[in-house]
């Protein structure tokens, strides 16, 4: 595919100028990337390990590769590690990972480490992931990253073991999209609420083949743990990946947790990782958010998303005989009716957490909403930081008190029910109000129905019991 814009073309995405300044080679319509940063977890890693070995191949720059635990690590009891005889799979998994970084010298965050946690939140939080980078992962939530205006992508398993080895990548160039977001949020409507809007309007695969730039005044007014939760769900849309320009919320974020003489020498850098005037996107859409309401997923995939105060579509309103069929699939597996009002049905659990919403910035709006209210007792909720620091951070501002009071589990970190990965999942049948970022069918347990919403609203559905407008319990 050609690329949108040539590299001597004056006017570049800032997708066109993180693509141009990391191309080693090129070949047709693949060029090979270098890769500044490669993450790895347990799941994706121990094969691309194994057939390094087996081709006698090392592991090309450790320094610029960094390991953790997070999918299948239990929430509780972290100082114990994984039963062999509970989970032998988990724990040969860890102990494939820990022994891969020791043998190839990989910087190795494990099990009940402080520094250990969610790939995606960790890479950020140790000031790992930075502006202008092109960072890799064998996770589709890779995209994450792209908040910081790195360009940064889920890989195969294979693709990592070529990681590891070379320290490039081949690739095929995506399209240039460009989402703009305009209007001020309201009260309780987040950046989990930007996503879920998107994609619903867009669909699964709105973002095919694409790199998604997120701007606008409310992307310039997001957090930088919005903007991760923004792109985070990218991948979501179908996209590669996606992207916001950075700016002063970018630059100050990173001061907390890079050393001076380096933040002042990458500054000006950054600050040329922009969007040229006139550059051309392929796609672009607009979204006005201004009167938008928190968004609640009501289906099996997170297109399948609406306003709190919207009704559940019906199969008979569909456009087409396939949406139709979807609807209706969606609907059985979920258990409710063609029109039901989404607000007021009854939920089982609530998982707040996950690399989408599991940052200090999210427990802290759970937190908010649970202060001085109970966990309804038909409910069971637990909360799960994102990684150690963020747990640690919480505790240091009482958040961890406020939820335990109020009924919740307080939760080592790890990925836990997002993906039901460790023994944190739903029964069959069993509803659940969750931050994550996925509801397909069987992804928190087996039959278990899942609710994607914002941490503010799944602390509201925990003091409620039911699917709420947060914004109706002040
Ligand atoms: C286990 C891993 C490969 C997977 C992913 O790539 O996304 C997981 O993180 C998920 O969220 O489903
Ligand atoms: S928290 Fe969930 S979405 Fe994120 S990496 Fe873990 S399993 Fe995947």
């Amino acid at each position: 595919m050609a690329s949108s814009s040539s590299p001597a073309s004056p006017s570049r995405t800032l997708y066109d100028k993180l693509w141009d300044s990391h191309i080693v080679a090129e070949d047709g319509q693949e060029s090979i990337l270098y890769i500044d940063l490669h993450m790895l977890h347990e799941v994706t890693s121990p094969q691309a390990f194994s057939r390094l070995a087996e081709t006698k191949r090392a592991v090309r720059r450790p320094d610029l590769t960094l390991a953790m635990a997070d999918h299948c690590v239990p929430t509780t009891g972290q100082d114990r590690g994984i039963s062999a005889v509970d989970d032998p799979l988990s724990r040969a998994q860890l102990e494939a990972l820990n022994a891969n970084a020791v043998a190839a010298g990989i910087e190795h965050y494990s099990i009940g480490d402080l520094r250990n946690g969610i790939v995606h939140v960790v890479g950020p939080e140790q000031g790992r992931t930075l502006p202008g980078m092109t960072i890799v992962c064998g996770d589709s939530h890779t995209s994450t990253h792209g908040a910081f205006g790195a360009l940064a992508f889920g890989i195969g398993t294979s693709e990592i073991e070529h990681v590891l080895a070379t320290q490039s990548l081949r690739q095929t160039k995506s399209r240039n999209m460009r989402v703009y977001f305009s209007g001020r949020l309201g009260v309780h409507v987040s950046a989990k609420d930007l996503a879920l809007r998107l994609i619903s309007e867009i669909g699964v695969d709105g973002a095919t083949n694409h790199v998604i730039e997120y701007c606008g005044p409310t992307v310039d007014a997001l957090s930088m743990e919005g903007r991760m939760t923004l792109c985070n769900m990218s991948i979501e849309a179908g996209a590669r990946a996606g992207l916001v320009a950075p700016d002063e919320t970018t630059f100050e974020y990173l001061a907390a947790r890079i050393s001076p003489q380096k933040w002042h020498a990458e500054r000006a850098g950054w600050e040329a990782l922009h969007s040229d005037p006139g550059a051309h996107f392929e796609t672009e859409i607009e979204i006005d958010v201004s009167d938008m309401r928190p968004m609640v997923s009501w289906g099996i995939n997170p297109a399948q998303s609406i306003s709190i105060d919207a009704h559940v579509p019906s199969p008979q309103g569909a456009r087409s005989d396939k949406d139709r069929l979807m609807i209706q699939r969606a609907l059985d597996y979920m258990g409710l009716e063609p029109g039901q009002q989404i607000q007021g049905t009854p939920i089982d659990q609530v998982f707040i957490g996950s690399c989408t919403n599991g940052r200090i910035e999210d427990l802290r709006a759970a937190a908010a909403i649970v202060r001085g209210r109970k966990v309804a007792a038909s409910v069971s909720a637990m909360v799960v930081p994102g990684s150690g620091l963020v747990r640690q951070q919480a505790e240091e501002e009482g958040l961890d008190r406020l939820f335990r009071e109020a009924g919740f589990d307080w939760r080592q970190p790890g990925c836990s029910m997002c993906a039901a990965m460790n023994s944190d999942r739903l029964r069959p049948g069993e509803r659940c109000a969750s931050t994550s970022n996925r509801n397909f069918e069987n992804r928190q347990g087996p039959n278990g129905r899942t609710h994607l919403m914002s941490p503010a609203m799944a602390a509201a559905a925990a003091v409620t019991g039911t699917i709420t407008d947060v914004g109706a319990l002040y």
